[in-house]
């Protein structure tokens, strides 16, 4: 097996400049490392900030890993464990830099300027370029289980121990803020903290920046709190000549900013071959996760078959859990290193969770979220509780 060429992130809050800037050229010499990113700027800027942004750089998958330094290497590693998906350590010697890869599979090396020598910082940085975690190994089922941890005290949107689902309110733009409002202040006087239903944004700009005037970037979707964004809705691709190449930049914004996408796949007509359905969808799928630069994030594909949309009835179970069922043994979402989930829109309504056996993982709701009754009830029904308590 050829070695790993890493893409790395580094940063420094202003007790760690000297180091960061030594082994930052070293990488660069390094013909291991494919890329460095220097997310600390040699200023005041304080260790939170520096080491949550190179986290969330190899959270999202744009970096493997990242290496941070402040004066002992512990508020760094600190803050970057904070990142969903994120180990990182703090190590001063040789063993433990090992280990902190082949046991812990930790992303995140941190050193302390104020611990550690100038030479032993450099030749241990050289040293955890040439380790790499053993997805079958014994640690692979511990570090499943950290993860598993984290999962169930967090989930998608770092929910506490009361939520059992992550819910979403998609509202339009002009309603974002104060849909973001009511939930937190309802949240805060219910006792309830976090809030328990998350607000995410119909649609986003492909870029963060720049003269696009009208268009609403994913960048200020984050400020404002959004957890969640939509990308391709089947109205969006019809309507307004949405392409895959277009969604795909979307999905990388969305991803970019820290926020989870929701990407709207689904075949146009009603066909009884679901093979021909499936080979529609999958065909979207893979124009816009296949290259992907963010393939460790988590992403969620809404299937909503566009026949379905606004119609009478939901599609079948029977065809909603065989396309579903395709999609997740499809190369494009096994071969994902992020969590890939899949939820069914169209028509969606009470009884269909029941009816789909387990076979998705969660519902998109269109019109039945308009009414407060069913919409209670299918969030009931998803979480496995009585609607009556
Ligand atoms: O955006 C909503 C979905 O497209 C589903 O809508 P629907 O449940 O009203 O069919």
């Amino acid at each position: 097996m050829s070695s790993p060429k890493w893409r790395i992130a580094v940063g420094c809050d202003d007790a760690g400049v000297g180091y960061k800037n030594k082994i930052k050229a070293d990488f660069n010499a390094d013909d291991r490392v494919v890329s460095v990113v220097d997310v600390g700027a040699d200023d005041k800027t304080a260790y939170p900030h520096i080491a949550a942004a190179a986290a969330k750089l190899v959270a999202s998958g744009e970096c493997d890993r990242a290496l941070l330094i402040c004066g002992t290497g512990l508020g760094v590693a600190i803050a970057a464990n904070k990142i969903k998906g994120i180990r990182a350590v703090t190590a001063h010697d040789s063993f433990s830099v090992e280990r902190a890869v082949l046991s812990n599979n930790a992303q995140v090396l941190c050193m302390g300027e104020r611990v550690v020598g100038v030479e032993l910082a450099r030749r241990l940085a050289k040293e955890w370029l040439g380790y790499v975690f053993d997805e079958s190994s014994p640690s692979a089922a511990k570090v499943a289980a950290i993860h598993e941890y984290e999962e169930g005290e967090g989930g998608l949107s770092g929910q506490g121990e009361e939520a059992q689902i992550d819910a979403y309110i998609i509202p339009d733009f002009t309603a974002l803020t104060s849909t973001i409002a009511a939930i937190s202040s309802s949240s805060s006087s219910s006792g309830l903290l976090p809030p328990i239903v998350g607000v995410g944004a119909q649609d986003c700009a492909t870029d963060d920046f720049g003269p696009f005037t009208g268009e609403v970037s994913a960048a200020v979707l984050k400020e404002i709190g959004c957890g969640i964004v939509e990308a391709g809705h089947a109205e969006r691709r019809r309507l307004f000549g949405e392409t895959d190449a277009v969604i795909k930049k979307k999905v990388e914004a969305v991803v970019r900013n820290g926020m989870v996408p929701l990407v709207c796949v689904g075949e146009v007509e009603r066909m009884s071959d679901i093979d021909m359905a499936v080979a529609e969808v999958l065909a979207q799928v893979e124009a816009v996760l296949q290259g992907l630069g963010v393939d460790g994030a988590d992403v969620v594909l809404a299937y909503e078959p566009v026949w379905a949309i606004g119609a009478p009835e939901p599609a079948s179970a029977e065809h909603v859990c065989g396309v579903v069922r395709r999609l997740r043994e499809s190369a494009v979402v096994k071969g994902r290193r992020g969590r890939t989930r899949i939820v069914y829109g169209g028509a969606a309504g009470p009884g269909l969770w029941a009816r789909l056996g387990g076979e998705v993982d969660g519902l998109f709701l269109g019109r039945f979220a308009h009414e407060p009754e069913q919409f209670v009830k299918m969030l009931c029904e998803v979480a496995g509780v009585s609607a009556e308590g």
